[in-house]
């Protein structure tokens, strides 16, 4: 593997009144994904994001971007990182290119009035340059985010909650960007807790839970390694008990004999799929005639929801 993008070794942060956000936190990126970090409200996902870009005060740990080490060399590295916050936190008054054009200058680069034309027409903000922030729809704001955030043309760019509370056409629309900034050779770093989101984006997914990464993995890896596949077999008639060669399958019966539910293997080509296929064989090789069959695949979800179930943080 090349040298990650970012690199983190034991991040950990304490707020005053004790509450400890990051947890002895490792973390290694790679240059030219996309890389989802899951985790339920209060995780630390902002707060993972804000020691990276300056925004929080580490209190312990060590953070190398781009060969820079974060502590003694910031600034060189923080003028190839984008952040695209939640909030909106800047002049409702101001107008988008006046918005764009200082994010531009924030890190020194030059201005350059070509290339914040070219973002916010990518961004179908061009036909509101000149307008005040405050007069946008929501999605126009957040969009105004993405482009300030791009301005300086960030190598690393940090996603926080990009389609928190917007519709699902907007989402979409939102997703179809990121793509295209990852075509374009970005590195992304997005926080949801739509998993949703992680699965449709994501070539590696992290999973943080109360200031400690539970997990990181490519998201196909981790959905097969920790995925399911269930099937539910409605039969013709009622079965009073298993044949022994259904009976070798993980399967249970269900609905008075009328249902046999299979749960096993992984998801994905090989594992589940293919042993429902035999267990099917093996009914009709029995002589047991069903109707209906419906087979699906754990999602990232159920795996997400598992994984957080198993107990509560220390
Ligand atoms: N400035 C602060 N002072 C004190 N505690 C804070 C501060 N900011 C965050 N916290 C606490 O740190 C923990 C992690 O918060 P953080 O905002 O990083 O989580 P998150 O995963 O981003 O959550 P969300 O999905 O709700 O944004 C929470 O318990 C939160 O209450």
């Amino acid at each position: 593997m090349s040298e990650p993008i970012l690199s983190i070794r034991g991040l950990t942060k304490t707020y005053k009144g004790g509450i400890r956000a990051l947890d002895k936190v490792d973390l290694d990126i790679r240059a030219g994904e996309i890389f989802a970090l899951l985790g339920p409200n209060g995780a630390g996902k902002t707060t993972l994001i804000g020691a990276v870009c300056g925004l929080v005060r580490p209190t312990g740990g060590t953070m190398t971007a781009f060969g820079h080490d974060l502590a003694r060399d910031w600034r060189a590295a923080r003028a190839r990182i984008g952040l695209v916050p939640q909030e909106l936190a800047t002049d409702m008054f101001e107008t988008v290119w006046r918005a764009v054009t200082y994010s531009q200058g924030l890190f020194g680069k030059p201005y350059d009035a070509a290339r914040l034309e070219e973002i916010l027409k990518s961004l179908s903000l061009w036909d509101k340059k000149d307008a005040q922030i405050r007069a946008l729809s929501g999605g126009m704001k957040r969009r105004v985010l993405i482009a300030k955030a791009l301005a300086h043309d960030p190598e690393l760019l940090f996603l926080d909650e990009p389609t928190a509370g917007v519709d699902v056409e907007l989402r979409k629309g939102m997703w179809q960007q990121i793509a295209a900034l990852k075509e374009r050779g970005v590195t992304i770093i997005l926080t949801t807790h739509y998993i949703e989101e992680a699965e449709e984006m994501a070539d590696r997914v992290g999973i943080i839970r109360s200031g400690r990464i539970l997990m990181v993995d490519e998201k196909h890896a981790m959905m097969e390694r920790l995925g399911t596949t269930e099937a539910v077999i409605d039969l013709a008639a009622p079965l009073a008990a298993l044949p022994p060669d259904i009976a070798a399958f993980p399967v249970e019966l269900g609905e008075g004999g009328r249902r046999l539910i299979y749960r096993g293997g992984s998801a994905g080509e090989g594992g589940g799929r293919a042993e429902v296929a035999q267990l099917t064989q093996a009914l009709t090789r029995a002589g047991i005639a069903y109707t209906t069959l419906d087979i699906h695949d754990s999602s990232l979800e159920d795996i997400f929801v598992g994984l957080l179930g198993e107990g509560e943080p220390a």
